[in-house]
C-alpha cells in the first residue's frame, strides 16, 4: 500500500488537487472531514472542547460557532495549541480508521490529505509527499477571496501554520499553483503518472493483497513442514 500525504499552506489549492484525485479514480482521506466530525454535536471531542473554551463558542443549535472558534485559535497560539491537543487523538484515530476501511477494500494508494502533516509529524507515514505550494501573494489572495475575510484574519490563519517555503523543502514532489487552473492540470497530469506508478516490493507487503500472499506463503510453508516432518 502506498500512503501518499498530501499537505501545503492554507487555501494553496489540496482540495483543488485531491479532488482532482478522486476524479481518477485514487481514493482520498480528508483530514479537515475528519476535523469537522471530531467537533460535531455531543461527540468526544466536542465535549472536551466546549469543557475547555466554554459554552460562548456555541450557536444557539448548540453546535460549536467554527467561526468564532477560529478568530480565538488562529490569534492566540496558546488556544491553538490546547485545541490542537485535544482534538489530536480524534483526528488520528479517525485518519487510521479510514485508512483501515481502505486497505481492507484492497485499495492500493490512497492520498492523505492533510494540512497539518509535518506539524502533527504524520509525514513519516507517507511517502511520497505532495507539497501544493503558492507564493504568498496569491494565497492571501485566494484566502480572502474564498472566506470572504479581511487581510488581518487571513493572515493570522496562514501565519498558524509551518511556513510553506519549509514544507516545499521537505516535500518529495511540490505542485506549483500559483498559476491558472489550466497550469495546474497539466502539473497534475505529471504528478499523477508519479503517484501511480507500479507499487515497490515494501508497498506491495503492506497492501491487502501482500498481506494475504504473504499469510498463504506461511500456511503453504508449515504444512508443506508437517507433511516432511511426518
Ligand atoms: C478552528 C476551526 C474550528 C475553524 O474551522 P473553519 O471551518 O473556519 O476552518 P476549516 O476547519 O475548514 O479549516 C480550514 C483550514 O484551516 C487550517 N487549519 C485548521 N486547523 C488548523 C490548526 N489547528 N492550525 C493551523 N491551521 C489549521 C487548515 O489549512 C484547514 O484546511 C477548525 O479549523 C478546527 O477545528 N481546527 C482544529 C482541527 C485541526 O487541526 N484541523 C486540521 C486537520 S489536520
Ligand atoms: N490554479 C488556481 N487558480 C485560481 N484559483 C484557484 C486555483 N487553485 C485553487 N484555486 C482557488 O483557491 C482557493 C483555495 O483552494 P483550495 O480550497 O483547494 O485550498 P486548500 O489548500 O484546500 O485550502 P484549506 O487549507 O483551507 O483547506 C479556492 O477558492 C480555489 O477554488
Amino acid at each position: 500500500m502506498r500512503l501518499v500525504g498530501l499537505t501545503g499552506g492554507i487555501a494553496s489549492g489540496k482540495s483543488t488537487v485531491s479532488s482532482m484525485f478522486k476524479h481518477n479514480h485514487i481514493s482520498v482521506v480528508d483530514a479537515d472531514i475528519i476535523a469537522r466530525d471530531a467537533l460535531k454535536k455531543n461527540s468526544g471531542g466536542y465535549k472536551k472542547v466546549v469543557a475547555a473554551f466554554g459554552p460562548d463558542i456555541l450557536q444557539d443549535d448548540g453546535q460549536v460557532d467554527r467561526l468564532k472558534l477560529g478568530r480565538i485559535v488562529f490569534s492566540d497560539a496558546s488556544k491553538r495549541q490546547l485545541l490542537n491537543r485535544l482534538l489530536a487523538p480524534y483526528i488520528s484515530s479517525g485518519i487510521f480508521l479510514e485508512i483501515f476501511k481502505l486497505w481492507i477494500k484492497g485499495h492500493k494508494v490512497i492520498v492523505l490529505d492533510i494540512p497539518l502533516l509535518f506539524e502533527a509529524k504524520m509525514d513519516k507515514w507517507t511517502k511520497p509527499i505532495v507539497v501544493v505550494w503558492v507564493d504568498p501573494e496569491t494565497q492571501l489572495r485566494r484566502l480572502m477571496e474564498r472566506d470572504n475575510s479581511t487581510g488581518e484574519d487571513a493572515r493570522n490563519r496562514i501565519n498558524a501554520q509551518m511556513s510553506l517555503e519549509l514544507k516545499k523543502s521537505q516535500a518529495d514532489i511540490v505542485i506549483d499553483n500559483t498559476g491558472s487552473r489550466q497550469d495546474l492540470q497539466e502539473r497534475f497530469s505529471e504528478v499523477l503518472s508519479q503517484v501511480k506508478r507500479p507499487l515497490t516490493w515494501t508497498e506491495f507487503w503492506l497492501s491487502r493483497d501482500g498481506a494475504l500472499s504473504a499469510l498463504l506463503g506461511v500456511i503453504i510453508g508449515v504444512l508443506a513442514g508437517k507433511k516432511l516432518f511426518w
